[in-house]
């Protein structure tokens, strides 16, 4: 098994630790997808985040558990080519060390498309690891607004990108567990890739609580 580099794996007794980055343009619905995920809410209104926020929720995986931090960003200008730079920008701080990357575009924004493709050969560019990037086109209840034709999107991210490629709905509830749980596995977190397992996630923030399915 491949593990990325910096995570936290003891076979016996121990949780694991998974840094997790969700980057995106702006109004994307980055931070819908988390809320959704972990708290099972969504909001309509629009409120633009400033700062970055961490969640630290566990989650139960196939029978093993798992300590998470998602990282859910602002949107930034660019990645940052080094740490130093990375800690000049609190916007930015942990981006760098994620084991994993959710790059969101919304499906009716041709923009926030471009924006994930600069992010990810930057990513490419910056890290000297290979670190997992899952693609996620957001918004999918607006379906008929889309404007690159799904095939498209799903061949170039899935054959040419080497990425996953999930579209989701933060709106619905759509698919939202699923991109976790393709993330997960994509980070050989799993360790029974075959299984169809149900993931449950605990309300954030408390480590000590963690639900299983
Ligand atoms: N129709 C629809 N609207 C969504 C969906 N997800 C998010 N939105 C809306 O899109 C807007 C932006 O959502 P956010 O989650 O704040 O987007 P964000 O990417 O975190 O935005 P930034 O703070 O700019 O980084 C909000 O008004 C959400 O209600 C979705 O799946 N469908």
């Amino acid at each position: 098994m491949h593990w990325p580099a910096g995570y936290q794996s003891r076979r016996h007794g121990m949780v694991s630790t998974f840094k997790i980055a969700i980057l995106g343009a702006q109004g994307v619905g980055k931070t819908a997808i988390v809320r959704q995920f972990l708290f099972n809410e969504y909001n309509e209104a629009y409120l633009p985040s400033k700062t970055r926020r961490v969640y630290l929720p566990a989650a139960v995986l196939n029978e093993h558990a798992h300590n998470l931090q998602i990282m859910d960003f602002p949107p930034i200008a660019s990645f940052p080519v080094n740490t130093l730079q990375e800690w000049a920008d609190a916007r930015c701080r942990g981006v760098h060390s994620a084991h994993a990357y959710i790059l969101v575009y919304d499906i009716c924004c041709f923009d926030s498309f471009e924006y994930i493709k600069t992010i990810r050969q930057q990513i490419l560019q910056t890290r000297m690891i290979e670190t997992p990037i899952i693609i996620v086109g957001n918004k999918r209840d607006l379906q008929s607004g889309r404007v690159i034709p799904r095939r498209n999107v799903s061949n170039l991210v899935k054959k040419s990108w080497k990425c996953g490629y999930v579209e989701c709905s933060a709106k619905y509830n759509w698919h939202v567990l699923l991109l976790f749980r393709e993330l997960l596995q994509s980070m050989g977190c799993a360790r029974c890739k075959h299984v169809h397992a149900a993931i449950r996630f605990q309300g954030a923030l408390r480590r000590d609580r963690c639900s299983l399915m």
